[in-house]
């Protein structure tokens, strides 16, 4: 039996095989992939353990030497493996993705195989009743909930028990279109909405997938008048070319009723951009669940987190909390000039 609350952040998610041609190579002509690990949850839960939290992955895996591969991914990148379970099936299989980078006017190319894997197959009975238990906080996202029925029915059910025994929920959208339709993840979602504390939503998706209308301010607390929700944060990107972005958010406190924002992070030099919706959560989570749930600092190491993890190849953050305020201190120096020039 576990101690009470032993982790702050648990996620739940798949863990996908990304295969990469190296060297600007095409998928359709290259000889050779790299290796790396990817999907969203655990993109959180990492670049949130990088920061200092404690955290874990709640997961199935095949039961074999490419499973292996990712459990020792995890354990790599500071999270616990605890909540990870095996599917010793004969037809066990691990999900995978496949891109290429982009390089103007080629655009980047990706490649999903991950029908019939482990981790559509996840079950709360998989689990023992000490998880609910062992979190401060619960996150996960659309992309679990659209994986597949039996992923959806053990996402929803997850939720409830966290929320049953007083774990923060966190939520994020991240609508996948190759997942599932707009009406289906709104219908799905909404069912979720009412067990929601924390919830990720970007402004293209309020308004494509739950047909928001307004400014993104007013949609944003819409969420919180319709639903329990505490607090609603929503990212903004700007791509000025393909390498070159600019990078904010809006972070509402539902308690205050105010907005958290600052100025962008500009002129980005994006090497590879997936992960960073992933990095905000990461920086978002770290900044509340560290300092008192101060919007302030969610949003301050959310932008942070992810402005930097643009730069960086790979799905998964790299950067720790010294690097981090570093980040934080300059760009706020960089706004205090800016002020002053203007
Ligand atoms: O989980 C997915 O759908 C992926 O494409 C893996 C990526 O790491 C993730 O989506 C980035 O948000």
């Amino acid at each position: 039996m576990k101690n009470k609350k032993d982790f702050d952040i648990l996620a739940l998610g798949e863990l996908l095989l990304r295969l990469s041609p190296p060297n600007n190579e095409r998928l359709t002509r290259g000889e050779t992939f790299q290796k790396q690990v990817g999907g969203a949850e655990l993109n959180v839960v990492s670049g949130a353990s990088l920061l200092g939290l404690r955290t874990g992955i709640i997961s199935k895996l095949p039961s074999n030497d490419m499973g292996t591969f990712i459990k020792n991914r995890v354990r790599f990148c500071g999270v616990s493996d605890d909540y990870l379970v095996y599917d010793t099936s004969k037809d066990a299989r691990l999900g995978v993705y496949y891109y290429e980078n982009g390089a103007h006017p080629r655009k980047p190319s990706i490649v999903y195989d991950r029908m019939y894997t482990s981790m559509n197959k996840i079950d709360v009975s998989d689990f023992s009743e000490d998880l609910y238990a062992s979190a401060r906080c619960f996150h996960t996202s659309g992309i679990t909930l659209a994986l597949s029925p039996q992923a959806r029915r053990t996402g929803i059910e997850m939720i409830k028990r966290f929320k049953e025994q007083g774990t923060i929920i966190s939520f994020d959208v991240n609508f996948r279109g190759n997942l599932w339709s707009g009406e289906e993840a709104k219908a799905c979602i909404e069912e979720i909405l009412p067990y929601v504390d924390i919830f990720f939503c970007s402004e293209d998706t309020a308004r494509l997938t739950f047909l928001k209308e307004g400014n993104l301010k007013d949609i944003m607390k819409s969420f919180t008048q319709d639903y329990p929700v505490s607090i609603v944060a929503s990212t903004q990107r700007i791509v000025h070319s393909p390498k070159v972005h600019t990078f904010g958010s809006v972070v509402y406190d539902a308690k205050s009723d105010t907005y958290f924002e600052e100025d962008p992070y500009r002129d980005i030099d994006v090497v590879d951009r997936i992960g960073s919706g992933d990095a905000f959560i990461s920086g978002a989570l770290y900044g509340l669940l560290a300092h008192d749930f101060d919007c302030q600092k969610a949003m301050e190491y959310g932008d942070a987190t992810s402005a930097v993890k643009n730069t960086i190849p790979g799905d998964l953050p790299s950067s720790d909390l010294t690097e981090i305020n570093r980040i934080i201190s300059a760009h706020k120096q960089t706004g205090r000039q800016s002020e002053m020039d203007r």
